[in-house]
């Protein structure tokens, strides 16, 4: 028998979460029957969808990559997968839920980044570059929430592809991080007298793309400096998931039209049975020191909803993880 320990929501959120919105619960796990595996996790994400998710009454929804400490032929002990089990110490698979870790994972690299930028969120930032910006050389692109787990990604593939990169954090801290990736232009949004401005003077000649993570005021003031047949992938609109009242106007529909701009949204799992590929080119990327990485580690899975809640609020430069 093992102790397994889990997060659950006791109420939903209102507003900006909550610790009295969780609470950990123990249970002793059964044995694992014929087929199934018993799992440990090593790295719990914690992800900005995670907020709507639990909205939506899912909270054993989340990604963790895990080690496995017991049986199934397919998954040998020893052997590290990422897992859908949720915000779980242990837990029992069938195996059916599980995606093994890429094969000639190499032993330098830390698993936690099949969580980030060798995973989900990395993943995120190629598709939306690739498959629905169809960014090209020498064209300017704009990111926000550029620091996080998906923009500095997205920011560092837009480089390696020859492209300008304007990148918009929210710390000082975040845009020394950004020029140190190699962005071209970087800004802190909240210390910016004027956001509009700002936008002007990185890319005078106006931006041929937005990877829009933020939304809201972000995304209305930044439309006006696409440029003519502009493309925007709207990837996330994080500014908007702790409303209690849906934002309203100004709307975007005017300076579509007159700018006659190409906006469309998308999650990542469009592209999924890319994702071996994928995956493969961007670990080149890391080994060859194209692309690279941060993460913002948390210790203790007692610490999992103040781990949550610090990326609600902007705590992390580069991929929030926990470390069991
Ligand atoms: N479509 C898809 O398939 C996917 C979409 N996403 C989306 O991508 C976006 C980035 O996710 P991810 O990289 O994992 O998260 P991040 O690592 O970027 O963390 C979230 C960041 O968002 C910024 N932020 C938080 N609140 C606000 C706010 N009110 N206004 C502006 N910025 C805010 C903070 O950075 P700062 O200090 O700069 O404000 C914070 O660090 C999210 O919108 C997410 O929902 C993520 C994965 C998949
Ligand atoms: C899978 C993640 C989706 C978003 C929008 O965060």
């Amino acid at each position: 028998m093992v102790q397994a320990k889990s997060w659950v929501m006791v109420k939903h959120f209102d507003g900006f979460p909550k610790d009295s919105d969780f609470q950990l619960k123990v249970e002793e796990l059964p044995e694992p029957k014929d087929g199934e595996v018993l799992l440990e996790a090593v790295f719990l994400s914690v992800d900005p969808y995670m907020r709507w998710v639990f909205w939506n009454k899912l909270p054993e929804y989340c990604k963790t990559a895990e080690t496995l400490s017991s049986k199934n032929p397919a998954f040998p002990v020893g052997s590290h997968v990422v897992s859908h089990c949720g915000w779980r110490s242990h837990s029992v698979s069938d195996g059916a839920d599980l995606i093994p870790i890429m094969a000639d994972w190499p032993s330098d690299v830390s698993l936690s980044l099949a969580l980030g930028t060798i995973g989900m969120p990395g993943l995120t930032a190629l598709y939306g570059i690739e498959e629905v910006l169809g960014l090209q050389k020498n064209e300017t692109l704009l990111v926000n929430a550029a620091a996080g787990a998906v923009g500095n990604v997205v920011g560092q593939i837009a480089k390696i592809k020859g492209c300008k990169v304007v990148g918009s954090a929210g710390s000082d801290a975040k845009v020394a991080y950004l020029r140190e990736l190699g962005f071209d232009e970087a800004f802190n949004y909240k210390t910016v007298p004027s956001l509009e401005e700002a936008l002007k003077k990185a890319a005078p000649e106006g931006y041929d793309c937005l990877f829009e993570n933020v939304g809201g005021y972000f995304s209305t003031v930044a439309l006006p400096q696409m440029k003519t047949f502009g493309r925007i992938a709207v990837c996330g609109s994080i500014s908007t998931y702790n409303d209690g009242t849906p934002q309203t106007g100004p709307y975007p529909h005017f300076t579509m039209i007159v700018k006659q701009l190409k906006m469309e949204g998308f999650t990542q799992n469009r592209w999924q049975h890319k994702n071996p590929e994928s995956l493969k080119r961007m670990m080149a990327w890391l080994k060859e020191g194209k692309l690279k990485c941060r993460e913002h580690v948390t210790k203790g899975f007692e610490n999992m909803p103040a781990a949550f809640m610090g990326l609600l609020r902007g705590d992390n430069i580069g991929k929030a993880v926990v470390a069991v």
